[in-house]
């Protein structure tokens, strides 16, 4: 089978669009001649005076306290080498971007021309105004141990080598609980240890701090064993250096060993080292992006092994990613002057024991799993696991204050635990969420407009990601020329051509329409004619449950999109009408729009069932809706159709369905504003937090609010969801982009599985 071009993907990745992955975003506004006085010339000569007199205001008035800078000179990225500092950039913003989804901190990447420990250490040291942390990475060993050693003894601001200390509390925590789980005492396992660089070298002494004796750990560099006799070794690694004779190799040291660590280059270690290991060996391969030994290798050699290695795609991810952010975030909520060995001890023990507790829901979801407990698929949390900031970051904050190295106190720990949480932001994750959702139980999609090259590739990602089995229709010869010219993978894909006599189904399906629409004016010519037409066939293949879900729209427009699927499927039972809803990815969080696509203007009776629809489909989405039918008045201060008919809409929910949570007539600033609400209108029963779900009035209002939203305000629109219908169709926006069309699949795929729960609850009641 042809492999999919990932690396092409990753490329495009980095590339399309702005290139790279971060950006700088003004935190003030700045949209006045005021505020540019303020922020510029000559505003800002009075935060300049305060801190000259009082450099510590630099903290008050500045970005300092949550930027950490992250450097590196190139020298040991990855597992790729010495490749040099304009080819660690990409890791460097790779990791800037996961400090910022992760942790909230805002990270300047610098990537140096500077490769001797004074160049570097000049350098690093003179930033130290800038910056309220410094994260090295990607150095290489020895020289990395002697710049982090003089920076933290020159720099006041902590200064934390990730590749050595991140790595060392991550996998410190995993092997706590492996070997708690495989039954071994830290003080008794033998272990190898692979590497002698930074990762290796910091890993191995917080080890033997946790509790390994020294004479039971051996290490190898890529000329050998590490012996006290080597004379090509320095200092550092002389303290790893072995008296033991009786081994040379690394197939001989493994032989017996309960515990192997990899922190040197991928696939150097084979099964048949694995199965010389000792009972229920512990093996932690994390060299990246390939480990020493691959994972399907390694659990088929040894049923009785605890496997991890440094990759997201396997259980048991042991990744210096799971700790960094965290680290830093406590660190500078205390203003802490170092990251010292009690910080490091008490982010070992927060991430070891998170892994104990019941795993909540939200991380199941994100991971396509269903129960994943403590055991020997997962040691330690999943860096998705939004408990990391609030339990690691406490953690460290409170070892810092302990420890004599804050230079603020926190005394509030759950005021300080909500804060966290907020930090969080909930953008990402709900689209994060409505994948894994997907990907439990993919569905056949079926594509009208699959002789596109933007439908193939979207297709090609939902394939690969598992959310859904696509389907394609259209023109065979002029798909597979696309797949052909394009390099998809798509060759074992269903293509189906619904011209006459090239597919089987077409009388059937053409009898079909003929006889629902006999008494609407169509003929059997007529109908056998309408099938030809792929949104005609896509949605009888849906009726007919030959395909779960039907996308099209890519090329025409709405109305003529939904027509056929109107006439073919209908609409649901108990349902009056259809309706559209967009998911807005705001700056602010997400929020759900509606309708924003059928209705031109709704009546009271047809307002309150738009809201219905809505409602329901927003909690398929796992989010609890909070709805607002918004108007230019607020509660009854204006006079005028369009706020009596959000009034009396309102009213009719209030009554049909007390416990919904929906108010109106209401302005879209007070309904997204908890504060401003609260202050005006104190008995407004949405009264609390802001609401997450908008109905307008008419289509009107619902499609420029979120046209607007979407080319002014940089809020993604993930949509339009059509609500209504009895099976899953939808319908794309004319010219969408491959993204966009991804989450209109995943969507697709959600209303699928909910149709099929729908109908077997249904089932169910019947018998
Ligand atoms: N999962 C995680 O969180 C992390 C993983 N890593 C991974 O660990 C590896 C090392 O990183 P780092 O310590 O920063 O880099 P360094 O360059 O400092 O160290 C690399 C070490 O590996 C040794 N080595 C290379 N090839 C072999 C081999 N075939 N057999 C034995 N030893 C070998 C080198 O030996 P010599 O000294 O003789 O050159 C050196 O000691 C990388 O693959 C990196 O991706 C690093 C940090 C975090
Ligand atoms: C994860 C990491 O920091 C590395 O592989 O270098
Ligand atoms: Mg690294």
């Amino acid at each position: 089978m042809k492999k999919p071009n990932r690396k092409q993907d990753a490329l495009d990745y980095h590339a399309k669009g702005r290139p790279g992955k971060i950006q700088v975003v003004p935190t003030k506004p700045t949209n006045s001649q005021r505020d540019l006085t303020m922020a510029y010339s000559p505003g800002v000569a009075e935060p300049c005076l305060r801190i000259a007199d009082n450099t510590e205001d630099v903290y008050k008035y500045t970005a300092k306290g949550n930027l950490v800078a992250v450097i590196s000179n190139g020298t040991a990225v990855l597992g790729l080498g010495n490749i040099g500092p304009e080819a660690s950039k990409p890791v460097m913003e790779g990791k800037g971007l996961l400090f910022k989804i992760y942790a909230d901190i805002d990270v300047f990447d610098l990537e140096l021309n500077a490769k001797s420990v004074d160049d570097f250490v000049n350098i690093v040291k003179a930033l130290e105004p800038t910056f309220g942390g410094v994260n090295l990475e990607d150095i290489s060993a020895p020289t990395c141990f002697e710049i982090e050693r003089r920076l933290k003894a020159e720099m006041n601001i902590p200064v934390m080598h990730d590749d050595q200390h991140g790595t060392a509390i991550i996998s410190g925590a995993a092997l706590m609980n492996a070997c708690q789980i495989q039954g071994k005492k830290l003080d008794k396992i033998k272990m190898v240890v692979n590497g002698a660089g930074a990762a290796a070298i910091s890993c191995s002494k917080m080890y033997l701090s946790l509790g390994v004796k020294k004479e039971n750990l051996v290490m190898f560099d890529i000329n050998g064993l590490l012996t006290p006799d080597r004379t090509d070794l320095d200092d550092i690694r002389l303290e790893f250096a072995t008296n033991r004779t009786d081994i040379k190799t690394l197939a001989e040291a493994m032989k017996g060993a309960d515990v192997f660590v990899g922190l040197s280059a991928g696939n150097v270690v084979t099964p048949d080292m694995l199965k010389a290991m000792a009972k229920n060996p512990i093996v932690f391969a994390m060299a990246n992006p390939e480990p020493e030994i691959n994972y399907d290798l390694a659990v088929a050699a040894r049923k009785d092994i605890i496997m991890a290695t440094g990759r997201s795609d396997f259980p048991n991810q042991v990744n210096n990613v799971l700790g960094f952010p965290y680290i830093f975030r406590g660190a500078l909520d205390v203003r802490a002057t170092a990251i010292n060995e009690e910080m490091k001890i008490a982010a070992v023990h927060a991430i070891a024991e998170m892994a104990k507790k019941p795993v909540p829901e939200e991380v199941n979801l994100a991971y396509n799993l269903t129960n994943l407990k403590f055991g020997k698929d997962y040691i330690i949390p999943k860096p998705m696991d939004q408990r990391l900031i609030t339990e690691v970051s406490a953690a460290v904050a409170k070892a810092a204050i302990e420890s004599g190295v804050a230079r603020a106190v926190i005394t509030d720990w759950d005021a300080y635990a909500e804060e966290l949480r907020n930090r969080l932001g909930g953008n990402d994750k709900v689209l994060r969420n409505l994948t894994s959702k997907a990907k439990q139980n993919p569905k056949r999609v079926v594509f009208a407009e699959a002789d596109t090259y933007k439908i193939l590739r979207a297709a090609q990602i939902v394939k690969d990601d598992g959310v859904a089995q696509p389907i394609l229709l259209g023109n065979a010869e002029k798909i597979k020329q696309i797949i052909r010219d394009n390099d998809l993978d798509l060759d074992d894909v269903q293509i189906i051509d619904p011209r006459e006599g090239k597919c089987e189904r077409f009388e059937e399906y053409a009898q079909y329409l003929y006889k629902k629409r006999q008494r609407r004016g169509i003929t059997l010519l007529e109908a056998r004619k309408a099938i030809t037409d792929r949104n005609y066939y896509g949605a009888c293949m849906v009726q007919f449950g030959e395909a779960d879900a039907l996308i099209s729209g890519l090329t025409k427009n709405y109305a003529t999109t939904i027509k056929p699927a109107l006439q073919i499927i209908g609409i649901m039972d108990g349902v009056n009408r259809v309706a559209g809803m967009y998911l807005m990815i705001t700056p602010k969080g997400p929020v759900f729009f509606g309708d924003t696509t059928v209705n031109v203007d709704p009546t009271v009776e047809e307002l309150v069932d738009i809201t219905v629809l809505i409602e329901r489909t927003v909690r398929q989405f796992s989010v609890e809706p909070r709805v607002a039918l918004l108007s230019y008045s607020n509660f009854g201060s204006n006079d005028g159709d369009v706020p009596e008919k959000s009034r009396k809409a309102v009213k009719m929910l209030h009554q049909r369905y007390p416990d919904m949570i929906v108010d109106g007539d209401v302005q879209a600033n007070f309904a997204l504003n908890a504060n401003l609400l609260a202050d005006n209108f104190p008995f407004s029963t949405l009264n609390g937090k802001p609401a997450n779900t908008l109905i307008f009035p008419n289509l009107e209002s619902g499609n420029i609010a979120y046209k607007l939203l979407q080319e002014l305000g940089g809020a993604e629109a993930v949509g339009p969801i059509l609500l209504g219908m009895k099976k899953p169709v939808h319908v794309l926006q004319l010219g969408s982009s491959v993204r966009e069309i991804v989450n209109m699949i995943t969507i697709a795929v959600i209303d699928a599985q909910e149709k099929e729960k729908t109908a077997a609850q249904t089932s169910i009641k019947r018998k």
